[in-house]
């Protein structure tokens, strides 16, 4: 957070003592906006105020004046904070939460002026939301620092609604890639200059001083309780930097509260495929190129049911495994859940009830805990327990599943809540009233009391109503009085004659009366809740640090359980969609028979319509590792060579695929190019930004990658296009040696696979039928002969005008063209070299030979003639 990006307005002059201390805390506050609580509404004032109404969309209105000029104003009110928030940190705002840190009743002891302390509890940014309105149940919520230094990287990242934490560290090249499995809300950086391009992450520069070795050491230290940071595993300087940094970030906004971070995570990125940020944005693995889930590998195949499950999928479809026995382990599970549908349905059915455990210990631990967030972890321990009991009956489980049995820490938690917690529980954090009758003497003793004192008082009612006769008296509860007897006005008066009332308050319609029986009792009463409310709040406490001492144990329970979700969810998507186990291995073959697109199949089926599965081999028995597709518009290039790529990923991420037979050698890499887009925001055209992610394929494929790319070349002039298209893949070919499949509307390249050993072509077949084409999405051995082109702009609508003139267009073009195509003049099938025919060129050299300076003006006429005379000829 950058403090001194904004000044809030000089303390200078009179002012009142609250604005004082507005001002004090608004200038530690820096550039975040400020709510400053005010009773029920949290305040925002000058040019906070300003910026806040405009994107809230609430009215600006002005409270008193400071040097001469009216002060801004604008409020939310505090139980709709969290609507307001999640709005501001959409929109990049920051925003610092101030509270009144003292009971206005204990101002008022100092004078009646005297302002109620104000603190400064928790800076609000896009990386450190927990609250489960502000998020996305399955979705994480990352929050990561990056250090560089030199050509070396080191990333740390958290999601503080689980307590998550990642740390690794590597080449520069492969930062880019771990932060974008990892779907960022925001990144802490040193300097702006270090952050890769991230597409929705807040990039916030932090103080340098909290990226230096020293204080990193320390802080880990302190956050762990361990006296080395080694201890955790960590060994990287830079690495212990990245988390020392996003610690004292934590600090920082998180001011007093001690998020509840397991133990870091190392070595994921070595662990993981490499797969860059364009290549998830083309694949569509998390999220559609439109944004949102709808549309992705993830929304197509994800069955898990409970919220934890839902993340930990997302996390295995970012990050697919490279070692294979780890992902035959998950297999294995997969497997054991298909061939047992019972187990699974029974297991689906107690995770279902399983609520959000990992969040609701994140927000305890934070001190941010409501009663309900115990209740959750009480259900929590009932679902962690009977999903043990099945899996204990179900026979010896896959290693995967763990030990499944609920620890005794976590069976005496368990009935610790259960003998505790009522049946209904407040969702506010300090709201009372929820623990069970018979748990706590004390609590019970002063519950009575109270309601002993509200049934002596309601027996009092008919007691004076007789004693004074009138009829009317009623006892009411008065803010001020507490309990009293009112009656009304034409009644005051006889009632004001009797010993025992004292008149205490005149309404427009009615007056109230204390007695002092009536003292006593709301005495008692006061007495009797507060006791409650103080003993609520000390059992809230033991409860809550009876949950954080064992925060270890129940987020092991959390990620089991989200494992098993996850588990069961592939076993359900398995069986429903016919995916097959795919055999792993440690080579480069890459066979799948029969695959398919499991989005594009989706999409089918809800039309009724059948997927055309296709065969794809590659460096396998003596089949060529990259294959040039070529095909039609519309008949099915892209989806084929996606629909390889995604099995790939769903193989290693330990998932069954959809096809009839698959064999998957480990892939590194993943690259992926589909038809570039433009990315005008960073000042790069389509076809700029096609050309710098071939050139990172290109720099970085090795033979155990699997590069797709579809149409490269085709944003700009057909030969350059076609040459850039022809370098790429001789490259590919001879020098990365990766597999890849490579999606060409250039014909001619189609020739090269007859010079290139280990590339062969093969093509979508169409038919044509009375004069229509028919695709049957079908991969061939082959080439394709013609495009189609105006076909398919047919089918798409483009008036029968336009598509008879394209047609007679394109005759007259293909008359024209030279035999074989334009190939015939590239350097490969051309017959002599161009330098050659450029020096025989006679009105070249005529031109050349001019001196323009030296000739006069009739002179210059003539050679002009001249010139244009041999253009003639
Ligand atoms: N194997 C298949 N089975 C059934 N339908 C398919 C299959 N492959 C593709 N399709 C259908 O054809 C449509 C077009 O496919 P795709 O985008 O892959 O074609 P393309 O050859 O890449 O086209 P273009 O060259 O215009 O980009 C898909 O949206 C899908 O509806």
């Amino acid at each position: 957070m950058n403090a001194t990006a904004q000044h809030p307005p000089e303390i200078a002059g009179k002012v009142t003592p609250m604005m004082a201390q507005y001002l004090r805390i608004k200038a530690r506050a820096g550039d975040a906006l400020l709510f400053y609580r005010m009773g029920d509404f949290y305040e925002l004032f000058f040019s906070d105020a300003e910026k806040a109404a405009a994107a809230l969309n609430i009215t600006l209105t002005k409270r008193g004046q400071h040097q001469g000029e009216d002060i801004p104003m604008c409020g939310v009110p505090v139980h709709a904070r969290d609507q307001y928030l999640a709005k501001l940190v959409r929109l990049g705002f920051t925003v610092a939460i101030c509270e009144q840190t003292e009971d206005p009743a204990e101002a008022k002891k100092r004078g009646s002026k005297a302002v109620v302390e104000r603190d400064i509890v928790r800076i609000v940014t896009p990386g450190t939301l927990t609250e489960e309105s502000l998020l996305e149940p399955s979705a994480p919520n990352h929050l990561a620092a990056l250090v560089r230094d030199g050509d070396m990287v080191a990333v740390a990242a958290t999601d503080l609604s689980t307590g998550e934490v990642i740390v690794d560290g590597g080449p520069a090249p492969s930062a880019p890639d771990l932060l974008a499995s990892l779907a960022l809300s925001e990144l802490i950086v040193a300097d702006a200059g270090d952050a890769p391009p991230l597409s929705h992450a807040k990039i916030t520069e932090a103080d340098p001083r909290s990226f230096s070795p020293s204080s990193s050491h320390d802080r880990i230290c302190e956050a762990y309780g361990v006296s080395e940071p080694e201890g955790l595993g960590l060994h990287g300087q830079l690495e212990k930097q990245a988390l020392g940094a996003l610690l004292s970030y934590l600090e920082l906004t998180q001011i007093g509260s001690r998020p509840a971070l397991r133990v870091p995570r190392t070595g994921a990125a070595a662990g993981s495929m490499a797969i860059d940020e364009a290549t998830r944005r083309s694949l569509e693995l998390t999220e559609s190129q439109s944004g949102g889930r709808r549309g992705s590998l993830l929304h197509a195949i994800d069955r898990t049911v409970s919220a934890g499950g839902g993340r930990l999928m997302r996390s295995w479809v970012a990050a697919p495994l490279l070692d294979a026995g780890l992902i035959r382990t998950r297999q294995d599970g997969v497997g054991f859940l298909v061939s047992d549908s019972f187990l699974r349905d029974d297991l689906r059915a107690e995770l279902k009830r399983m609520p959000d455990l990992a969040r609701a210990v994140s927000r305890i631990a934070l001190d941010r805990g409501a009663p309900s967030d115990l209740g959750l972890v009480a259900r929590a321990l009932a679902a962690g327990e009977a999903l043990g009991y099945r899996l204990g009956a179900a026979g010896p489980l896959p290693e995967v599943f763990g030990d499944v049995q609920l620890p005794s820490s976590l069976s005496e938690l368990r009935n610790l809540l259960d003998r505790a917690l009522a049946e209904e529980l407040p969702q506010r954090k300090g709201d009372g009233g929820f623990i069970r009758q018979g748990f706590d003497a004390d609590l019970d003793r002063s519950r009575e009391l109270q309601s002993g004192a509200r049934q002596l008082i309601a027996g009092l009612e008919a007691r004076y109503r007789e004693d004074t006769g009138i009829k009317g008296l009623r006892v009411k509860h008065d803010k001020a009085l507490g309990y009293c007897a009112e009656v009304g006005k034409a009644q005051a008066e006889k009632l004001s004659g009797h010993d025992l009332f004292t008149q205490r308050r005149t309404l427009t319609t009615a007056a109230r009366f204390t007695t002092e029986e009536l003292d006593a009792l709301n005495r008692d009463i006061m007495e009797a809740e507060s006791a409650v409310a103080t003993r609520e709040a000390q059992l809230f406490r033991e409860l809550t640090d009876a949950i954080s001492v064992r925060r270890e144990a129940l987020l092991d329970l959390a990620d089991r359980m989200a494992t098993i979700d996850v588990l069961a969810a592939l076993a359900e998507l398995a069986e429903a969609e016919n995916y097959v186990r795919p055999s792993i291995e440690e080579g480069i073959a890459f066979t799948v028979e029969g695959g398919r697109h499991p989005v594009v199949e989706a999409a089918l089926k809800r039309d009724r319509q059948s997927f055309v599965p296709n065969d794809c081999t590659l460096a396998d028995g003596g089949a060529a590792q990259l294959q040039l597709v070529t095909g039609p518009n519309m008949a099915g290039k892209s989806t084929y060579l996606r629909q390889n790529a995604l099995i790939a990923v769903l193989a290693q991420a330990g998932s069954f695929v959809p096809a009839l037979r698959a064999k998957i050698g480990i892939v590194d890499r993943l690259f992926s190019r589909v038809g570039a887009s433009d990315d005008l925001a960073r000042g790069r055209s389509t076809f700029m930004v096609e050309m710098v992610e071939t050139a990172a394929i290109l720099h970085q494929a090795t033979e155990r990658s699997l590069v797709i790319l579809d149409e490269v070349g085709r944003g700009t002039a057909t030969y350059d296009g076609l040459s850039i298209a022809w370098a790429t893949l001789e490259h590919l070919h001879t020098e990365c040696r990766c597999r890849g499949l490579f999606a060409t509307h250039y014909h001619e390249l189609t020739r090269l696979a007859e010079e290139l050993p280990r590339l062969t072509s093969v093509a979508m077949t169409v038919r044509e039928w009375r004069g229509k084409v028919v695709f049957l999405h079908e991969v061939r051995p082959g080439a394709a002969d013609r495009s189609y082109g105006v076909a398919v702009a047919r089918l798409a609508g483009l008036p029968e005008g336009v598509v008879a003139r394209a047609q007679q267009l394109l005759s007259l073009l293909e008359a024209q063209a030279p035999v074989g195509g334009l190939v015939a003049d590239l350097p490969l099938f051309a017959a002599a070299p161009q330098a050659d025919e450029e020096a025989t060129d006679p009105l070249r050299d005529t031109l050349a030979a001019l001196d323009p300076d030296g000739m006069s003006p009739r002179e210059a006429h003539e050679a002009l003639c001249r010139l244009k005379d041999m253009l003639g000829s």
